[in-house]
C-alpha cells in the first residue's frame, strides 16, 4: 500500500464517540457536555437516551443494525443505522426533506453497545460518511470505583479501555488515591496512547475531549513515557498492548506486506494501532494506525536534523505476543 496523503478536510465534522462502562458516569457527562456555554452546537445520537431537557440540541434515536462487510471479515462491520442517520442529518442540515438541523459537531453515546469497533469502522470503510465526517475522538468513561471489577469479568471493558483516546477516571470520591494510582497503572498496560483524566461527576473541560483530533491519523503518537520503563504488570488483562521501536531505516513494501500477512488471522484480536515510521528515502515520518484488519499510512511532516529518527508503533489488542512482532517489525528493516 502507498503512503496517502489525506490531509484532514476542514469541512468535514468532527464526530466524538462516546463509551464506557455500564453506571461509569456517561448520560452524566452528556448532560453537562450538553447544558455547558460552549457555543457549539451539537447532534447527539444515541442508542437510548434519558431526559435532557435542551431545547436547541438534537438528539435521535438509533436502532441496532450492524452489517458484515462482504468480503465477509468477521472484525470489520459497519452500523446501518447510524450510515442512515448520519446521511438524514446531513440532509437535515441542508433542509431537505422538510427537516431543518443545525450543527457543528456531533456525538455517538453507545450505551447498550459493548464493541465500540463496528461505530469506528463505519468512518473507515463508508466512503460518503467519511467525505463529509470524520472520527474526532473516541471517550471511555470508566467507573473508578467498579473498574477493577469491570476488567476481570469481560471482554467488553477491556475492549472499550483498548479503543479510548481519551480515558474518564469518573466517581474519584469512591476511592482512594491509592486505588486510584493502581487502576491507572493497569489502563496503562492496556492502552498507553491515551490520555487519562480524574474526573467526579464526569467534570471536565470540554476542550480536552471535543476537537481533539485525536484519531487524525497526522496526530502525533503520544505514549506516556512512564509506561515504556514499566514491565511489571500485576493483572493477567488478556487486552494488553506492545511498543514495536526500530532505529534502522524501515521498508515501506516490507511493512504493508508484513501488516497484510499478520491482520489476515489476527484482525479480530488486534484492535488498534498507531505508529510512526522511518521509512527508507522518506523526508517525512510516515503516520500509520488501523483498527482491526483496516489500516492506512500518510506522510506527516519532514523529519527534523536534529531529532532521533526512530520508528515507533503501538498495538492494542487480546494476547498478543510481544517477541513475534518485534521479530516481525525487524525484518522490515531496509537493506
Ligand atoms: N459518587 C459518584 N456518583 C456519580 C459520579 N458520576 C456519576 N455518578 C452517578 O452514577 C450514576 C450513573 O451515572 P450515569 O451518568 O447514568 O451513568 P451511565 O454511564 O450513563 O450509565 P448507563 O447508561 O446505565 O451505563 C448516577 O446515579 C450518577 O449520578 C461521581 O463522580 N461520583
Amino acid at each position: 500500500m502507498a503512503v496517502e496523503n489525506n490531509a484532514v478536510s476542514s469541512e468535514r465534522i468532527p464526530v466524538t464517540l462516546l463509551t464506557g462502562f455500564l453506571g461509569a458516569g456517561k448520560t452524566t457527562l452528556l448532560n453537562h457536555i450538553l447544558s455547558a456555554h460552549h457555543g457549539h452546537k451539537i447532534a447527539v445520537i444515541v442508542n437510548e437516551f434519558g431526559e435532557v431537557g435542551i431545547d436547541n440540541k438534537l438528539v435521535i434515536g438509533a436502532d441496532e443494525e450492524i452489517f458484515e462487510m462482504n468480503n465477509g471479515c468477521i472484525c470489520c462491520t459497519v452500523r446501518g443505522d447510524l450510515i442512515r442517520i448520519l446521511s438524514d442529518l446531513l440532509d437535515a442540515r441542508d433542509g431537505k426533506n422538510g427537516k431543518y438541523a443545525e450543527f457543528d459537531r456531533v456525538l455517538i453515546e453507545t450505551t447498550g453497545l459493548a464493541d465500540p469497533a463496528p461505530v469506528i469502522q463505519t468512518f473507515f470503510i463508508n466512503e460518503d460518511i467519511d467525505s463529509a465526517y470524520y472520527l474526532d475522538s473516541v471517550i471511555t468513561m470508566v467507573d473508578a470505583r467498579h473498574a477493577d471489577q469491570h476488567l476481570d469479568e469481560g471482554h467488553e471493558a477491556q475492549e472499550q479501555v483498548a479503543f479510548a483516546d481519551v480515558l474518564l477516571l469518573n466517581k474519584v470520591d469512591l476511592v482512594d488515591t491509592n486505588e486510584l494510582q493502581s487502576l491507572e497503572k493497569r489502563l496503562r498496560a492496556m492502552n498507553p496512547h491515551a490520555k487519562i483524566y480524574q474526573t467526579h461527576k464526569s467534570n471536565i473541560e470540554l476542550e480536552k475531549i471535543l476537537g481533539i483530533n485525536a484519531f487524525d491519523i497526522d496526530q502525533k503518537l503520544e505514549i506516556d513515557p512512564g509506561f515504556l520503563q514499566e514491565e511489571d504488570h500485576e493483572h493477567d488483562d488478556s487486552v494488553s498492548s506492545i511498543v514495536l521501536r526500530e532505529e534502522r531505516p524501515l521498508d515501506m513494501d516490507k511493512i504493508d506486506k508484513w501488516v497484510i500477512g499478520w491482520v489476515v488471522n489476527l484482525g479480530t484480536e488486534v484492535f488498534r494501532y498507531k505508529g510512526i515510521l522511518y521509512i527508507k528515502g522518506v523526508k517525512q515520518r510516515v503516520i500509520f494506525q488501523g483498527v482491526h484488519m483496516l489500516f492506512e499510512s500518510t506522510s506527516d511532516r519532514e523529519w527534523r536534523e536534529d531529532e532521533r529518527k526512530v520508528s515507533e508503533v503501538v498495538l492494542i489488542g487480546r494476547n498478543l505476543d510481544r517477541e513475534w512482532f518485534q521479530k516481525g517489525f525487524e525484518k522490515c528493516v531496509a537493506h
